[in-house]
C-alpha cells in the first residue's frame, strides 16, 4: 500500500542538519528537535536492530486484523515487504523537517491513489504500527512515547489523505500506457517509449512509478528520459538488474502493444527557469535519462546558460546513449558532454578535474554510491549544498531500477 520511500528531494533535504527545525506544532525553531521528535527518534534507535522482525509482525497484525487489505499488496511480499513501514519510519524520522516532510508525504499520498487506498485505511495502518512498536520498543515505550507516535502518525496520515483528496479533483489515480516502441540498446538496457491513455503532465527531471502486467501490484520508479513532448509520448531507460522482476520484464519481455500502468509523476530534480545559472549534470548508467530530459528542457526554454554533462559508464559500450548526447552537443553551443568510462576513473573524480563549478546548479542521477560520492565531491569543489539536486532522500535508496 505505501510506496517505497521515493526519490523526491534535493540534496538539501538529504542532510537533515541543514533543514529547518520545528517545534511539535510545526513551528520553526532554532533550538533543535521537538519533544515528539526526540521520543520518536529514541524509539527508532531501539527498533533498528530488530527492524526485520518488527516488519513481519507489523504486516501480520495488519492483515490478521484487516484481511481485506491483503489484496492491495503484491502476492510475494519479499521485495517490498518493508516499504510501508520504511516510508512511515522515514517520515517519523524527518518529523522536524517540515518542508521536506510535507513534500515527501504529499507525494506519497498522491501516489497511494493507484493502490486503491482511501482515507478509511489509514487508521488500520496506524493501529498496526503502534502495535508493532509496543511489542518491539520495549525499553523506550511508555504512555508519553505512545502519545508522541500517535500525534506523529496522525500528522503523517492527514497530510497524505489531504494530498490524495486534492489530487483526485484534477488527476486520475493511474494512467494506462501502451508500449509503442522498444529499443534494446545493450544486452540489458532498453529504451521504452509509451503512449499514455490520457495526457500525462510532468516536468523534465521527474520520474514515474510503473506496474507491468506480469508482476501485478509491484511498482518501480523510472525517470523520464525526455522533456514533455508535443505528441505526449513518454520514454524511459530501463536496465535489467539481477533479480529485478520489473526491470527484466521491461527489458526482455515487453513489446509494442503491451499495456502498463503509471502512477503520478514525482521528484523535484527540475530546472529553475527563474535564473540563468549554469548547470552541472552527472548521469551514471541509466541515470543519464533524466539528465537528457533536463538538457531538452533548457533548450526548449531558449536559455543559453552553460550546461556541462558528465556521462559515466563502466565501459565505452555501456555509454548506450552517447550518440544522442553528442548530437545534442552539436546542436547546442552552450552544451558540453564529457563521457567518462571507469578506465578513466569514477565519475565524481573526473568532474573535479574540470571546473570551477562553484557558480553552477548541480544535478546528479545514477547509482546511490555515485550520487553520494558525487555530492561529497561537488561540495568539496565549492558547490553550495542548496544548489545540489538529486532524487535520494537521506540514506534511503529507492528501488529505482526494479
Ligand atoms: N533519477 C535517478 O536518480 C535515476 C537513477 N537511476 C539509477 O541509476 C543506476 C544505474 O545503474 P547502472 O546503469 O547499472 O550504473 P553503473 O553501475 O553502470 O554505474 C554508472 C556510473 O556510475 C559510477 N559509479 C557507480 N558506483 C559508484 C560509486 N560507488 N562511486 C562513484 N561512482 C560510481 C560508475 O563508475 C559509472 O560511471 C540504477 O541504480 C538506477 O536506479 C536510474 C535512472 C534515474
Amino acid at each position: 500500500m505505501m510506496d517505497a520511500p521515493t526519490p523526491t528531494t534535493d540534496a538539501k533535504a538529504a542532510d537533515e542538519h541543514e533543514l529547518p527545525m520545528t517545534d511539535g506544532k510545526g513551528t520553526p525553531t532554532s533550538r533543535g528537535p521537538s519533544a515528539d521528535a526526540l521520543l520518536v527518534r529514541r524509539t527508532l534507535a531501539e527498533i533498528a536492530p530488530v527492524a526485520d522482525r518488527m516488519t513481519s509482525y507489523f504486516y501480520a497484525l495488519l492483515f490478521v486484523r484487516n484481511p481485506g487489505l491483503r489484496d492491495m499488496f503484491p502476492v510475494a511480499m519479499d521485495t517490498q515487504r518493508d516499504r510501508l513501514l520504511k516510508a512511515l519510519l522515514t517520515a517519523a524520522e524527518h518529523l522536524d523537517d517540515a518542508p521536506a516532510l510535507t513534500a515527501y508525504l504529499e507525494n506519497l499520498g498522491r501516489g497511494h491513489r493507484k493502490y486503491g487506498t482511501h482515507s478509511a485505511h489509514y487508521p488500520a495502518v496506524g493501529e498496526a504500527l503502534i502495535g508493532a512498536l509496543t511489542r518491539y520498543a520495549t525499553t523506550t515505550w511508555n504512555d508519553e512515547t505512545q502519545a508522541a507516535w500517535v500525534r506523529t502518525y496522525t500528522t503523517i496520515s492527514q497530510i497524505m489523505i489531504d494530498a490524495a483528496a486534492e489530487d483526485e479533483r484534477s488527476a486520475p489515480a493511474w494512467w494506462h500506457a501502451e508500449v509503442v516502441s522498444h529499443d534494446l540498446r545493450t544486452p540489458d538496457v532498453a529504451v521504452v517509449t509509451l503512449r499514455p491513455d490520457q495526457p500525462y503532465p510532468f516536468l523534465a527531471g521527474q520520474y514515474t512509478t510503473l506496474e507491468t502486467p506480469w508482476w501485478p501490484r509491484i511498482w518501480r520508479h523510472y525517470s523520464f528520459a525526455s522533456a514533455p513532448r508535443p505528441d505526449g509520448l513518454l520514454s524511459l531507460h530501463v536496465k535489467a538488474v539481477p533479480a529485478g522482476w520489473v526491470s527484466n520484464a521491461l527489458v526482455h519481455r515487453a513489446r509494442p502493444g503491451d499495456v502498463l500502468r503509471l502512477g503520478p509523476p514525482g521528484g523535484s530534480m527540475t530546472v529553475d527557469h527563474s535564473t540563468d545559472t549554469g548547470l552541472l549534470c552527472l548521469g551514471g548508467g541509466t541515470g543519464i535519462a533524466p539528465i537528457k530530459a533536463l538538457v531538452e528542457d533548457v533548450a526548449e526554454h531558449g536559455d543559453r546558460r552553460p550546461v556541462d554533462v558528465f556521462y559515466g559508464a563502466r565501459s565505452g559500450h555501456d555509454l548506450y546513449d552517447i550518440d544522442t548526447m553528442l548530437r545534442l552537443q552539436k546542436t547546442f553551443p552552450w552544451l558540453s558532454v564529457h563521457p567518462v568510462t571507469e578506465a578513466q576513473g569514477h565519475l565524481p573524480d573526473a568532474v573535479c578535474r574540470y571546473g570551477p563549478w562553484g557558480e553552477r546548479d548541480a544535478y546528479l542521477s545514477g547509482p546511490l554510491g555515485m550520487v553520494r560520492r558525487g555530492v561529497d565531491a561537488l561540495r568539496g569543489a565549492g558547490v553550495p549544498s542548496e544548489r545540489i539536486r538529486h532524487d535520494f532522500l537521506a540514506e534511503l535508496a529507492p528501488a529505482a531500477s526494479g
